[in-house]
């Protein structure tokens, strides 16, 4: 697929403005064979005239019959004409049809903006209109009804009514202000469509008067509606049962009413309060907690707390490296102990890490915390590739720069991981160590000890690297990079270091991850004599 990488998507660009260009030449060619069939057509009817005027003095003429006689001939070959007139162009759309996204990317992308929607609490219609903080107000043209339609059907089958019915709304309100304009099937969703879902949506968040209005709606634009009738007379008689009895509710019924999308029309049954809140007032989930930390870009960090941070010349402890150029390092967070490395990564380098990485890129898996399986999974959405120092100069400077500023041994890292994330790309809440016995030998090397997280571009909205256990918020900066320790000194992992990459709401986010493995490191940070150390 290719929605979970944005550098991936932009060849579909290429390809889109190639095919228009051909579209071009093909307008071109149709306008001069028009012209002819045109030509041909008057010159016809010219004739037709004159014999139509006089059949018999017309026929009369043996040639005149002649020509008639080979009506079926010319004709069939106007039908030729225009036939092969969209070939070239047809033939070549259906050459590039396998660059196109595939259902599964749609639907990849359709998720990535309820998420975006979820964890950055976007309005729909802002949403659909593209105005996004960071984004160039030329650059997004908005979703047209039938992408939100879309929407508010995705949400729907997931039986997120609250989310549902804004889209559908929306996708309502433009289907009233004016047809959409397409060519082919294009542009096909009608207010009938939408009302069907929204008037089952509204009714499950409990407004049964909207409900019923608006399946009046649908009763009066399809009077032939497999569930419009049943509805109304269903939604009329709770109306009435709720007159009768104040405290009568929504949901004691609710059998009676069929679902749009339902295969049994009858026993609609949908996943009850979805949109709920079952735990207490002040409780916050990991996920919630992540959201809510995504949305700040402040974190947690208390004025005392950030007091205490500071930023200094950092020369590795003379580093011969550093001693002339030192780094200039911050503090980003006090425990777990996170700094920040400004300037560590040039433009220029970056700009050659990304093409190097670029046609290796595939999708990020993640180890499955039971089987120890690599995966694919929507809680990490993007593409990466492994950079080796042998075969780049680049990356050996690189990696030589990380020995230098974090004092550790390179013998044991892993190669250089560098990352581009797609539409809403995340990596929800992990550790980068492994938790299993089985899998935190790496091959000899110990477990992932410390994490260099490079960030290789800005991101304009999202996309922060956020610690829900302790609050801290990191946000990305171009050239940068964060340094990390995933174990604390006893060998134990440390589990305040769970962090997460948030979704990326605007812009390309590219990062590049160095593990530094617990093999060489025994004298550059010893070992601690307590659990806690
Ligand atoms: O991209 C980020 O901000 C964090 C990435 C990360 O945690 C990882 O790749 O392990
Ligand atoms: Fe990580």
């Amino acid at each position: 697929e290719v929605f979970t990488s944005i550098g991936h998507m932009t060849d579909l660009l290429y390809v889109e403005q190639e095919l228009l260009s051909s579209l071009e030449k093909h307008i071109a060619e149709q306008e001069l064979r028009l012209q002819r069939v045109k030509r041909w057509k008057e010159m016809k009817e010219a004739e037709s005239h004159v014999a139509t005027s006089d059949p018999e003095g017309f026929l009369g003429n043996p040639i005149n019959a002649y020509h008639t006689m080979r009506m079926g001939q010319r004709w069939a070959a106007l039908e030729n004409f225009l036939q092969e007139s969209a070939e070239g162009f047809v033939s070549r759309l259906a050459e590039r049809r396998a660059l196109f996204p595939s259902e599964e990317d749609r639907v990849g992308a359709a998720r990535a903006l309820l998420r975006l929607q979820d964890t950055y609490a976007l309005d729909a219609e802002l949403l659909a209109s593209g105005k996004l903080p960071g984004v160039p107000l030329v650059s997004a043209s908005a979703l047209s009804a039938d992408d939100c339609f879309s929407l508010g059907r995705l949400a729907y089958s997931e039986g997120r009514y609250a989310r549902a019915e804004p889209w559908l709304g929306h996708a309502l309100r433009q289907l009233d202000a004016g047809a959409q304009e397409g060519v082919g099937d294009e542009g096909t969703v009608g207010a009938s469509d939408v009302l069907d879902y929204l008037s089952y949506s509204v009714y499950r968040l409990g407004d049964v008067q909207r409900a019923l209005n608006l399946t009046r709606r649908l009763a009066v634009l399809d009077p032939d509606h497999p569930r419009a009738q049943a509805n109304l007379h269903y939604f009329e008689y709770e109306m009435a049962q709720a007159a009768a009895t104040e405290e009568a509710t929504t949901d004691d019924a609710e059998g009676d009413v069929a679902a749009a999308d339902d295969d049994e029309e009858e026993n609609a049954t949908v996943p009850d309060g979805v949109e709920g809140h079952p735990k207490g007032d002040g409780y916050f989930s990991e996920k919630e907690e992540y959201e809510l930390l995504c949305r700040s870009a402040s974190g947690l960090m208390t004025p005392r707390r950030q007091r205490l941070l500071s930023c200094r010349y950092w020369d590795g402890r003379r580093h011969p490296l550093l001693i002339l150029a030192p780094l200039m390092e911050e503090d980003e967070w006090d425990r777990p102990r996170i700094v920040r490395y400004h300037a560590i990564v040039s433009d220029e380098e970056i700009r050659h890490v990304k093409e190097l990485a670029k046609p290796r890129l595939s999708r990020a898996t993640v180890f499955h915390p039971i089987t120890g399986e690599l995966r694919t999974t929507n809680n990490r959405i993007s593409k990466s590739a492994w950079l080796s120092e042998d075969e780049n100069a680049t990356i050996a400077r690189i990696n030589r720069r990380i020995g230098a500023a974090t004092g550790l041994s390179m013998e044991t890292a892993e190669e250089l991981q560098v990352a581009n994330y797609g539409m809403g790309g995340q990596y929800e809440p992990h550790y980068d160590f492994a938790r299993r016995i089985q899998d935190a030998s790496y091959d000899g090397k110990g477990n992932r000890v410390a994490t260099f997280l490079i960030y290789m571009s800005e991101v304009p909205a999202g996309g922060a690297t956020v610690f829900p256990g302790v609050g801290a918020t990191v946000l990305p900066k171009k050239g940068s990079a964060v340094f990390w320790h995933n174990m604390l000194a006893s060998g134990e992992g440390d589990y305040d270091t769970r962090h997460a990459a948030c979704p990326v709401l605007v812009g390309s986010k590219w990062v590049a991850n160095k593990w530094l493995h617990e093999r060489g490191q025994e004298f550059r940070r010893p070992c601690g004599l307590t659990e806690l150390d």
